[in-house]
């Protein structure tokens, strides 16, 4: 096969990249082969294999896959243990487990850098991150600390920043609360507020530590492997029942068990709100007891020069093991071979091979389109029964002029100003994170990031010639914007030295959900955790890892869910123990279990 082939996908050109607005590769960051001073030739491997030029063997290596498979047939075309289809936290995570255990892993990723929706882009000198810019488990302590963990397994470190205050609440009724990261600090704001609450307020909060302390002294792997599983019953018993107790409960009957107050429990609403989308009824207290402890536990800690750092640590780390990954690898199908997921068809025709199929997509992009939706599993049905697409975003990317922020200004806000039944709403409730205030770097010298988001779903955007949709950008914009100048800062609009608007319809272009969606959010009142599907899927040698399995979204949710896929996946090639009587047993029993979801 000639090399030459290949020449255009290495050096992808702005013209030819097709991307606009969010693109990193605008305003010329574009230098050879390098993004931001990463490397990024279309396909990395590692550099410890020596005698042929780098660029040569990345060829070569994809190359020899496809001839082999054209030669010899199917026996011999499985070069890869793995292929993960994206590079979001939990494929990089679920990738690099793997290749670390002596997974030869191949990672296809649509777009030009890795980190999804934990990626970044940069314009005019500032470093915008993509998504969330709250990190939680990212401390030097305890077991759920998992992104820290999750880079040091591939010998990678990053220096992060302490965030004084998870966030600062907003709310109706001029509610405003900051999140320390001291618990005793958090806890005795709240009871000022709510003194008549106290008792309440202390039982709460004390049943989500008793939920932590549980997650936290397990040795977290797959939930779906019985050995580990058993080992762990064996080990911590209380710890295990404790946890399969609350498996089934959402937080917001815990809290009314022991609170009254409306605004009270309003609050708690939001406090579950910003990790899941959804009120305290239909958040899983697992969940909740993992946030709203992790905060103060390990506590927040932003990454210095931005969370894309962090995918691009693992990515790195991942080739360094080894491994490989192809960027620009927009994958359109998973190949099939007697009913079991043997390979992948790229957009450019080439076709990949592996012992097993990884896919970071969402379940609803995995089933409906990279397979024929009329093939889905009765378990993908259930999932869909049970779980529906969390709405878009709508992102307004800011740089302003520093001197509008009062001092002492915190990084993080969530503003819902009158009305507590607009939580929920479209538009209703705004993010506001400002990572500058941790980490100046991010921007020119005085200047500040905003990045503000707010639900938005795609429907909302569908349809509209380019200069409506342009013009409701920027009247939707200036209403967020205009409520956070009325609300936090004064003067903010004139301040305005930068500014750029994503809509749901950016976010399905750029990270490939379907409806730009945020994750799964139950379609009704959920039973905690019970329905959502861990990594297996119906399809022999077919997994997925991300926000639409257990434990659903969040980076470090996701994290998670890439951790135990590996184990999963490890135990599935020979890498991990295993034992196939109990794994039918286990994998019966947990999808018996969901279905009384
Ligand atoms: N505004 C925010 O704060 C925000 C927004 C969205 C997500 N997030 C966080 O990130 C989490 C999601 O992480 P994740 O790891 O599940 O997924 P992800 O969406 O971050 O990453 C998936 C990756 O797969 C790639 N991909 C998808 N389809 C592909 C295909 N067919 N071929 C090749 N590549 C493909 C995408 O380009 C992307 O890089 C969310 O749960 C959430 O917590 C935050
Ligand atoms: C199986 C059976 C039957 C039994 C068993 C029992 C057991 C043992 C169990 C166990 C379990 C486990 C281990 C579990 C685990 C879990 C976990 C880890 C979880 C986690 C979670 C996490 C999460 C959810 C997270 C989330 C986060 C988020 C989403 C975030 C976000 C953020 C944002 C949006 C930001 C905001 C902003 C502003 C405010 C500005």
């Amino acid at each position: 096969m000639s090399l030459g082939c290949y020449q255009t996908t290495l050096f992808p050109t702005k013209g030819k990249s097709g991307f606009s607005s969010w693109n990193p590769l605008k305003n010329s960051q574009l230098k050879g082969n390098k993004i931001s001073g990463v490397e990024f030739s279309n396909l990395h491997v590692s550099q410890r294999r020596k005698g042929i030029p780098m660029r040569l063997k990345s060829l070569l290596s994809v190359d020899s896959a496809v001839e082999i498979e054209g030669k010899e047939g199917v026996n011999t075309r499985s070069k890869y243990d793995a292929i993960v289809i994206g590079s979001g936290i939990g494929g990089l995570v679920a990738a690099t487990q793997l290749a670390v255990k002596g997974a030869k892993v191949l990672v296809l990723e649509k777009y030009v850098i890795p980190g999804g929706s934990s990626g970044y882009y940069q314009r005019d000198g500032y470093t915008f991150d993509v998504g969330s810019s709250v990190m939680f488990g990212f401390s030097d302590k305890g077991n759920l600390n998992l992104i820290t963990q999750a880079l040091a397994a591939v010998g990678r470190e990053m220096e992060v920043i302490p965030d004084p205050t998870t966030v600062h609440f907003h709310l109706p009724n001029n509610l405003s609360v900051q999140v320390h990261r001291e618990y005793s600090e958090f806890i005795n704001e709240l009871i000022s507020k709510f003194p008549h609450e106290k008792e309440g307020i202390l039982k709460f909060y004390g049943e989500c530590w008793k939920i932590f302390n549980a997650l936290n002294s397990l040795q977290l792997k797959s939930l779906e492997e019985p050995i580990y599983l058993f080992g762990q019953f064996f080990q911590k018993p209380l710890e295990c029942l404790t946890l399969a107790y609350y498996l089934p409960q959402n937080a917001g009957d815990i809290a009314r068990k022991y609170m009254k107050d409306p605004d009270l429990l309003s609050f708690i609403d939001a406090e579950c709100f910003i990790v899941s989308t959804v009120n305290a009824l239909r958040t899983p207290m697992i969940n909740a007891g993992m946030v709203l402890c992790d905060r103060h536990f390990g506590g927040i800690n932003y990454p210095v020069g931005g969370v894309g750092g962090i995918a691009k640590s693992l990515a790195e780390g991942l080739i360094d093991q080894g491994s490989e990954i192809l960027y620009k690898a927009n994958v359109t199908n998973i190949i099939i071979d007697q009913g079991k997921a043997v390979g992948v068809k790229i957009s450019d025709g080439r076709e990949f091979f592996a012992q097993t199929i990884i896919s970071n997509a969402t379940r609803w992009d995995t089933f409906g389109k990279l397979l024929k939706a009329e093939n889905l599993p009765k378990e993908e049905e259930n999932f869909q029964k049970v779980y529906v697409k969390a709405p878009s975003f709508l992102s307004i990317h800011m740089g302003v002029k520093a001197d509008i922020l009062p001092p002492d200004t915190d990084c993080h806000h969530f503003v819902l100003e009158d009305d507590w039944a607009r939580l929920e709403e479209p538009y209703g409730s705004i993010f506001l994170s400002i990572p500058t205030i941790l980490d100046s770097s991010l921007a020119p010298k005085g200047r500040h990031i905003l990045h503000i988001f707010t639900t938005s779903p795609l429907e909302d955007w569908a349809g509209l010639p380019p200069k409506d949709y342009e013009a409701k950008k920027e009247l939707i914009a200036d209403e967020i914007i205009g409520r956070l100048e009325k609300k936090l800062f004064p003067g903010l609009k004139s301040s305005i030295v930068f500014k750029e608007v994503g809509t749901p319809k950016t976010h399905r272009r750029y990270l490939a959900r379907d409806m730009g969606t945020y994750g799964p959010m139950p379609r009704q009142i959920p039973k905690g955790l019970l329905g959502m599907p861990f990594n297996t899927t119906g399809i022999s040698g077919l997994y997925c890892v991300g926000d639409s399995c257990f434990p659903g979204q969040g980076v470090i949710a996701v994290a998670f869910s890439g951790v135990m896929c590996a184990h999963r996946v490890a135990a599935d090639i020979g890498l991990e123990k295993k034992s196939p009587i109990l794994d039918a047993a286990l994998l019966g029993l947990l999808g018996w279990l969901r279905t009384l979801a």
